[in-house]
């Protein structure tokens, strides 16, 4: 086993008196797709937005290549190498393929305010997004006008602006909603393709999905984490199965 690249240490969020995750341990590494799954209200969400920073934690430590980031901002996170999509689709639709890309790569930089410079004159964010639409297999659409394209393209192309980012891990909120069966396929394709770069985080519904891509699973209930293995281990987890997939234990 890989040293992890993203290592999360008993990470806890509280809202007055909720505790929306509690003490949750994890490691993700370059290679892995990491899945994290459990019914609505488990805490997925604020799992992940405590990882790319929009939300502090309570308590807990979040390790990026053994380096303390629990105290960064968001936008210092993402320059690390922590890169995120959304649930809700955050693409310019009136904007090109490549432009919703060249922006998100802009965006990302350290020097923000270059955001307004002449686009051809951002050589290194026009590489990003070329670099970025090719990985994520939409090169051939860089032209078109984002709001055109299929749901399953959109949901692409957030994937590509967050690789326009640079990142090393990629925090994937239910890259599959709304998606249809050949959609999925050709989403799971690209993560199987990404994960060989990247540390992959992946929360989804789809338990299908989930149980073919992912090479390692966690279970969220209320907050906590009561398992952690590969499909074959959860899929047999006897609590896993009376808690969260919905059979009673045998
Ligand atoms: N900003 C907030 N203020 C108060 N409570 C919150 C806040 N965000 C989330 N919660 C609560 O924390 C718990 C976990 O929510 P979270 O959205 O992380 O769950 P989830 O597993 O992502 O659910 P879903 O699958 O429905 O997206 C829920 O009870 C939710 O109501």
């Amino acid at each position: 086993m890989t040293t992890a690249l993203l290592s999360v240490d008993k990470l806890t969020r509280r809202f007055g008196g909720l505790t929306a995750v509690n003490a949750v341990t994890l490691d993700l590494h370059v290679g892995e797709v990491h899945a994290v799954i459990g019914t609505n209200g488990a805490g997925k969400s604020t799992l992940i937005n405590m990882l790319s920073g929009e939300i502090e934690a309570s308590e807990g430590r979040i390790a990026l290549d053994g380096v303390d980031i629990t105290a960064r901002a968001q936008s210092r996170r993402a320059r690390d190498g922590v890169g995120r999509s959304y649930q809700r689709t955050t693409i310019f639709p009136e904007f090109s393929v490549h432009e919703n890309c060249r922006l998100a790569a802009q965006a990302a930089t350290a020097r923000p305010w270059a955001i307004w410079q002449s686009s051809q004159r951002c050589a290194t964010s026009n590489a990003s997004a070329d670099a970025a639409l090719e990985a994520a297999g939409l090169a051939a659409e860089a032209r078109r006008i984002a709001g055109t394209l299929s749901h399953g393209a959109q949901r692409q192309l957030e994937v590509a602006m967050c690789l326009a980012t640079h990142p090393r891990v990629l925090l994937l909120d239910e890259p599959l909603a709304g998606m249809g069966a050949e959609e999925t396929d050709r989403m799971l394709t690209l993560l199987a393709r990404l994960k060989a770069t990247h540390a992959i985080l992946l929360v989804e519904h789809d338990m299908d999905a989930v149980f073919r891509i992912a090479d390692r699973i966690t279970v969220m209930v209320n907050g906590t984490v009561i398992a952690t293995g590969n499909p074959t281990e959860i899929r047999e987890n006897p609590e896993v199965r009376t808690a969260y997939l919905g059979e009673e234990q045998h």
